[in-house]
């Protein structure tokens, strides 16, 4: 039987990656990605080299540009669509093939993500609209922290609540937390999924977890992707009351609040200059207060949030560094393990300083627990649970 092919879309709040891969292979035959979404700076590259300005392009622009870039690499028919989406809700425990109840399932669920889920929906109907006969199916970021037990995912609210509307903490960038912690423990010598992990999924949102024996304990996100870490402009944990306080004193309205909470705060409201860790290095270099302000906040938040969830494991194998900031500043690893010396993490300055680019590598001090850098793939982690759940699925579905 031929390897089969699956393309994976996976939209984020401010790019969207396009990945076109092989079953049983590693690595990607095409990837392409469009960043900087609803900038002036919007731009689409690919893994063939094309380079395109896509300046102000919002994420329908951007697969408009995209999804054609496919079709000449397709050696045989797609097998399967993969898209990520972030909100699933309590709905949503696992992947799903896609049809008209889980879209509105999705789309229930978008209140609860408001930068995500819309766009997400976005890439399903246009990969639905282009591809009509290929099955297409949704994996979720939430799927993974389905494991938390109660004490974990309740908030100090009334019952009803969460039995009737269901407010709980949900989690998000499980795709990410699974694929990387089960990395871990195949780089640490141990079988793959087992250990006890802490992982920091560290993008433009931004969250940690304590995963054990491939099994999210806690994770930092909540009901929505506000919640947990400092983010790129995203606030994350603020005192519950300042929506009140807004109200009162500035006369703020719900929808100026949450813009305020969700795009104008992180990383992009601490320093007044930017969301964007590359741009906050170089500024802070140069001597901007308001950057080296930013990325201290950003450091000492999440090392406090490691440190929180430390006790929901056992003992901690190790410590996972991912996303584009977790994998590529060495600057933000050596500020935050600098604040988890309690716990014995020691960072080798060397290692930490001269891993290669998006090579997975291990950069702790001698006698410290294992401190990794391993670059997430949601991408081949998409693909791979489309391709197990199309084999479940019964012929007559799938005409
Ligand atoms: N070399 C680098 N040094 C510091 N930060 C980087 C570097 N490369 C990428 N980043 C940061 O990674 C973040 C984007 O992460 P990414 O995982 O690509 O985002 P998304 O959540 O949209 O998928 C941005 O803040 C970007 O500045
Ligand atoms: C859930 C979330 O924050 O996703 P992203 O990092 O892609 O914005
Ligand atoms: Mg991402």
């Amino acid at each position: 039987m031929t390897n089969r092919l699956v393309l994976v879309i996976n939209g984020g709040s401010s790019s969207i990656k396009v990945a076109l891969r092989r079953e049983n292979t590693a690595g990607a035959i095409f990837e392409a990605i469009a960043e900087r979404l609803n900038t002036a700076q919007a731009r689409l590259s690919t893994s063939d080299g094309l380079e395109q300005d896509l300046s102000g392009a919002d994420h329908l622009a951007a697969l408009d540009a995209l999804l054609p870039l496919v079709d000449r690499h397709l050696d045989q028919p797609l097998s399967a669509v993969g898209h990520r989406v972030v909100h699933g809700g309590e709905r949503f425990t696992s992947a799903r093939l896609i049809d008209d109840e889980v879209i509105a399932g999705i789309q229930a669920n978008a209140p609860l993500a408001p930068l995500h889920n819309p766009a997400n929906l976005t890439g399903i109907r246009a990969a639905l609209k282009l591809l009509p006969g290929t099955p297409q199916f949704a994996v979720f970021d939430t799927a993974f922290h389905q494991s938390m037990p109660p004490h974990a995912f309740r908030y100090a609210l009334p019952d009803e609540l969460y039995a009737v509307h269901g407010v709980r903490r949900y989690g998000f960038h499980g795709t990410s937390h699974k694929y990387v912690s089960d990395e871990a423990s195949v780089l640490c010598g141990k079988e793959r999924g087992a250990g006890a992990w802490l992982t920091a999924h560290l993008g433009n949102g931004c969250s940690s977890c304590a995963v054990l024996d491939g099994r999210s304990m806690d994770t930092s996100m909540g009901l929505t992707p506000l919640e947990g870490l400092v983010m790129g402009t995203r606030s994350g944990d603020v005192d519950p009351n300042l929506h009140a306080h807004l109200a009162r004193t500035l006369g703020w309205d719900l929808p100026r609040i949450e813009h305020l909470l969700n795009r104008e705060s992180g990383l992009l409201g601490l320093s007044g200059l930017s969301n964007d860790m590359r741009e906050l290095e170089q500024a802070r270099a140069d001597g901007h207060s308001g950057a080296q302000l930013a990325i201290e906040v950003f450091c000492y938040r999440l090392a406090r949030s490691l440190a929180g969830l430390a006790v929901a494991l056992p003992r901690i194998d190790g410590l996972i560094f991912t996303g584009g900031i977790g994998e590529n500043s060495a600057l933000t690893r050596a500020l935050t393990v600098k604040h988890l010396a309690v716990m014995g993490l020691r960072l080798d300055p060397d290692s930490n300083s001269l891993l290669p680019r998006g090579e997975a590598g291990r950069v702790e001090a001698q006698g410290s627990p294992a401190i990794l850098v391993i670059p997430t793939d949601e991408e081949r982690q998409i693909a791979d649970e489309s391709l197990a759940l199309l084999d479940t699925q019964p012929r007559s579905q799938m005409a």
